[in-house]
C-alpha cells in the first residue's frame, strides 16, 4: 500500500537504525534521515540545552558532521521521534507521547528561509516550525510616527472586538513608562538577551527605533494566532519592511498625523517623553512618513485627524460592517496522537497507526496537501481525519 518509505524512519528509541553507514555515535532516540548527500540526524539536545531538539548534518561526500544554527523554537525531547522526508527541503518530525499542542513539527532544511538565512549567516542553517491544524486570518501591520495614534486605534479595535483581534507585544530594551506592564504592553527586556534571541532566530523582525531596541517575536504572532484572533503588530517602517519580506502574508497600513505641529501637540500631550526624547521622535517622524508614503510597504494609509473618523475608515478597509455579528476564526485544535504508533507516508497523505494492546487500533490520517506558511511562524493548514477500525 502506497509509496516506499524511501527516507522514511520510525521512531529510532533503539539507535541508529537507518542503514546509511554513517560512521557516528549517536545516542539512543536518535532519529536520521537522508536527503541527497546528507544525513540529518534529529535528537539529542540544542547546544547543550536540554529543552530543545538538537540537529546535526553528516556530508556522505566529505565525510564530516557538522553542527548547524538552529532557527526558530524547536519540540522538546520526548520517547521517541518518527521522521519523514517531504518535498520542497522539508522534514516532518512526529513526536511520540507528548502534548497534542506540541506533536507535529516541521524542521526546514532547504526552503528559502533557511536559503535566506545561510546567505544572511554564511553558515549551514536549519529552521524549526510548529505544524497546526486549519489556517488564520491575516495579520495586520500597523505603523506610523510615534504620538501618531496607532495605539489608541489599536485600543479601540481591541476593546470593540476583543474576540476577534489580539495585540502582538513586542520586546523592548527601552523603560517601561509609568503603568506599562511587561507582557501586556511589552516584553521589557536586555539588550544583551534580545540579541541572542534574535541570533537564534526567534523574531520575525527587529529595529532599533529612536535610540532602543525593538522587536516582534515569532511567539508573540503566533500565540495570538492560535488563539484565533487576527494578530495585530505596532511596529516601525523598518520593522513593516523586514515583515513585508518574510514569509508572514499581512496586510500593511500606514498611519499619517495632519501636520507636523499636531504630531508634536500629540506627543507633549502624551506626557510620556522627556524633551529630548521628543525631539529625537519629532526628526525621526519626518523620514518615516516619507518611508511611508512611499515605500510600496503599505497598501493603506490613513488620515489620522478626527479620531472617531480615522477609527471608521479602518474598520472599513478590514472589511468590518458595523451591523454584521462579528466572530473570530476557530482556535487552534490541537492534534492527539496515540501513545504508541506506527508512521507510513503515502503520496501526501501521513498514515499514523494506533498500535499496542488493548487499544482499538484506529489510524489518524495527516493532509499535508494544503499547508502553508512555516517556518520563521507555524507550518499551518493540516487537515485531520480519523479512521475507526471496524
Ligand atoms: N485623532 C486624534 N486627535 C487628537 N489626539 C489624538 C488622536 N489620536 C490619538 N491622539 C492622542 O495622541 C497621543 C498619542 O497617541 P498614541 O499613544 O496612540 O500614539 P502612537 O502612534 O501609538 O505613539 P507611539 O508610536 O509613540 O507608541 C495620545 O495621547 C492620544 O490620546
Ligand atoms: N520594528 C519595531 N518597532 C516597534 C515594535 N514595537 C513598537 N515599535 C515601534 O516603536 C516606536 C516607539 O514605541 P514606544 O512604545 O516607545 O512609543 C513606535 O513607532 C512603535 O510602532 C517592534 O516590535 N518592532
Amino acid at each position: 500500500m502506497g509509496e516506499a518509505p524511501a527516507f522514511f524512519v520510525n521512531h529510532l528509541e533503539n539507535g541508529y537504525t537507518n542503514g546509511f553507514g554513517v560512521k557516528s555515535e549517536p545516542k539512543n532516540r536518535d532519529t536520521s534521515v537522508q536527503i541527497g548527500d546528507r544525513s540529518f540526524v534529529i535528537g539529542g539536545n540544542h547546544e547543550g540545552n536540554p529543552l530543545f531538539l538538537g540537529v546535526q548534518i553528516h556530508d556522505k561526500i566529505t565525510n564530516k558532521w557538522s553542527s548547524p544554527s538552529v532557527l526558530g523554537t524547536g519540540p522538546k525531547p520526548c520517547k521517541g521521534y518518527s521522521a519523514i522526508v517531504l518535498k520542497n527541503g522539508r522534514i516532518l518530525v512526529i513526536k511520540k507521547g507528548s502534548a497534542s499542542d506540541d506533536s507535529i513539527w516541521f524542521l526546514e532544511v532547504d526552503t528559502s528561509f533557511v536559503r535566506e538565512q545561510k546567505k544572511l549567516l554564511g553558515r549551514e542553517v536549519v529552521a524549526w516550525s510548529k505544524g497546526v491544524r486549519g489556517n488564520a486570518e491575516k495579520p495586520i501591520v500597523i505603523s506610523g510616527p510615534s504620538g501618531v495614534g496607532k495605539g489608541t486605534l489599536i485600543s479601540m479595535l481591541m476593546k470593540e472586538f476583543p474576540s476577534m483581534f489580539g495585540f502582538s507585544v513586542s520586546h523592548t530594551t527601552r523603560a517601561p513608562r509609568f503603568m506599562e506592564k511587561c507582557g501586556v504592553h511589552y516584553h521589557f527586556t536586555d539588550k544583551t538577551v534580545m540579541e541572542k534571541e534574535i541570533k537564534d532566530g526567534k523574531f520575525l523582525e527587529f529595529a532599533s527605533v529612536h535610540g532602543n531596541l525593538y522587536g516582534t517575536s515569532i511567539e508573540s504572532v503566533e500565540v495570538v494566532t492560535d488563539s484565533g484572533k487576527r494578530c495585530i503588530l505596532d511596529i516601525d517602517v523598518q520593522g513593516a519592511r523586514s515583515v513585508k519580506a518574510s514569509s508572514l502574508d499581512a496586510i500593511f497600513i500606514f498611519v499619517c498625523p495632519p501636520s507636523m505641529n499636531e504630531l508634536e501637540d500629540r506627543l507633549r500631550a502624551r506626557g510620556t517623553e522627556t524633551e529630548e526624547q521628543i525631539q529625537k521622535r519629532l526628526r525621526n517622524a519626518d523620514a518615516e512618513i516619507k518611508a511611508g508614503e512611499s515605500s510600496g510597504i503599505f497598501e493603506h494609509i490613513l488620515y489620522n485627524d478626527n479620531l472617531e473618523e480615522c477609527y471608521k475608515n479602518l474598520k472599513n478597509l478590514l472589511g468590518i460592517d458595523d451591523h454584521a455579528p462579528v466572530n473570530g476564526v476557530e482556535a487552534v485544535e490541537g492534534i492527539n496522537l496515540p501513545k504508541e504508533h506506527t508512521v507510513t507516508k503515502m503520496e501526501e497523505k501521513i498514515l499514523i497507526q494506533e498500535t499496542g494492546e488493548g487499544t482499538k487500533n484506529n489510524m489518524i490520517v495527516l493532509d499535508l496537501s494544503s499547508i502553508n506558511g512555516g517556518a520563521p511562524g507555524r507550518t499551518r493548514g493540516i487537515v485531520l481525519d480519523t479512521v475507526k477500525s471496524s
